[in-house]
């Protein structure tokens, strides 16, 4: 059996603990951070329990999470069941009108309902909505231009407007809005498919949010992604924007995402692990930020 004093003894690194996050937990007091969870990031059970206990803890720390769910893995095994190939150009899956069904019912009715199911086990917190709800997020087609050539990928949408009054009255109730990546079509009665991390940082600046947090399945922005591991902790909005050109793959819209947010009014935009359990902790609470931070070209060389 332990004496009282041996047990304030051991206790007392938890207090330090506690008390280091004080300028952090004051700093972000009630501002919104919206956070992407990448389907990639998402496979695993564990992975997911632990991010919904880390939104769960901003939420009681103060802060106004806003999470935006992706689900690209989970379409393409539905689409698969179907017998719906999985095509991508320009970075965007090519959606036809049956397949818009699958992405919907996969996106707003499996992993929408499932985040929210765990983030529910700790109170009546998360309350799930598409950016069909409320005309949250509201989109025209989308023709990308490959080879100098507009192309047509189908019903996916280019964002056009964003509402924020229903996310808003849920963030003012209390509440963890979880909001899936499909938006209404301003042309038609119908909906468009969105890339996740794109609705995600229209979102972050709609909302003025403090930070836009973007989970994925690497550490952050490779250099010289395939060739090296090398993350790049920081960058300015211009120095991104000279990048931009040489990305690929998924890594381009959130990249294209975290510049369109920091130059819209949201102070920090980071792309960080998902792999890694607790890793919004880390960025949010500790000067142990892991991943890519993006900032405004005014902030250089100021401490964020
Ligand atoms: N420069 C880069 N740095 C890191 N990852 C990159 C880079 N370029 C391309 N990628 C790829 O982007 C992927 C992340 O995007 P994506 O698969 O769309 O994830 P998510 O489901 O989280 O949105 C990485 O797993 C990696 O394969
Ligand atoms: C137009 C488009 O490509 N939409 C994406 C939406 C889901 C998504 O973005 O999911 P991740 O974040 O897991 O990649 C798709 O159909 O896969």
């Amino acid at each position: 059996m332990s004496s009282g004093a041996t047990r304030k003894h051991t206790a007392l690194p938890k207090a330090q603990i506690l008390i280091e996050a004080l300028p952090w937990l004051v700093r972000h007091n009630g501002k919104t951070v919206v956070i992407k969870f990448g389907g990639n990031a998402m496979i695993d059970e564990d992975l997911k329990a632990a991010f919904a206990k880390d939104v769960v803890f901003l939420h009681h720390a103060g802060l106004k999470p806003v999470v935006v769910h992706g689900g690209g893995p989970q379409i393409s095994a539905a689409l698969d069941q179907h017998g719906i190939v999985s095509e991508f150009k320009a970075g965007l899956r090519v959606t036809t009108e049956d397949a818009m069904d699958v992405v919907r019912m996969v996106l707003a009715g499996q992993v929408q309902r499932e985040l929210v199911g765990l983030l529910n086990q700790h109170g009546p917190l998360a309350v799930g909505l598409t950016g069909e709800d409320a005309h949250t997020i509201t989109a025209t087609k989308h023709q990308p231009e490959i080879d100098g050539e507009l192309v047509d990928i189908g019903r996916v949408g280019e964002i056009t407007a964003i509402d924020t009054g229903a996310i808003e009255a849920l963030l003012a109730d209390g509440r963890i809005p979880v909001v899936s990546s499909i938006a209404r079509s301003q042309d038609d009665g119908h909906v468009y498919n969105v890339n996740a991390d794109t609705a995600a940082a229209a979102l972050a600046a709609a909302l003025d949010a403090e930070t836009l947090m973007v989970l994925t399945d690497v550490e952050g922005l490779y250099e010289d992604w395939p060739h090296s591991d090398e993350v790049i902790s920081r960058l300015t909005a211009t120095e991104l924007e000279r990048l931009l050109p040489d990305l690929s793959s998924g890594m381009v819209p959130k990249m294209e995402g975290c510049l369109h947010a920091v130059r819209n009014g949201v102070t920090t935009a980071r792309v960080i692990d998902g792999r890694v359990q607790h890793s919004i902790l880390l960025e949010i609470f500790t000067d142990e930020g892991i991943g890519t931070m993006v900032v405004p070209d005014e902030h250089e060389g100021e401490a964020v």
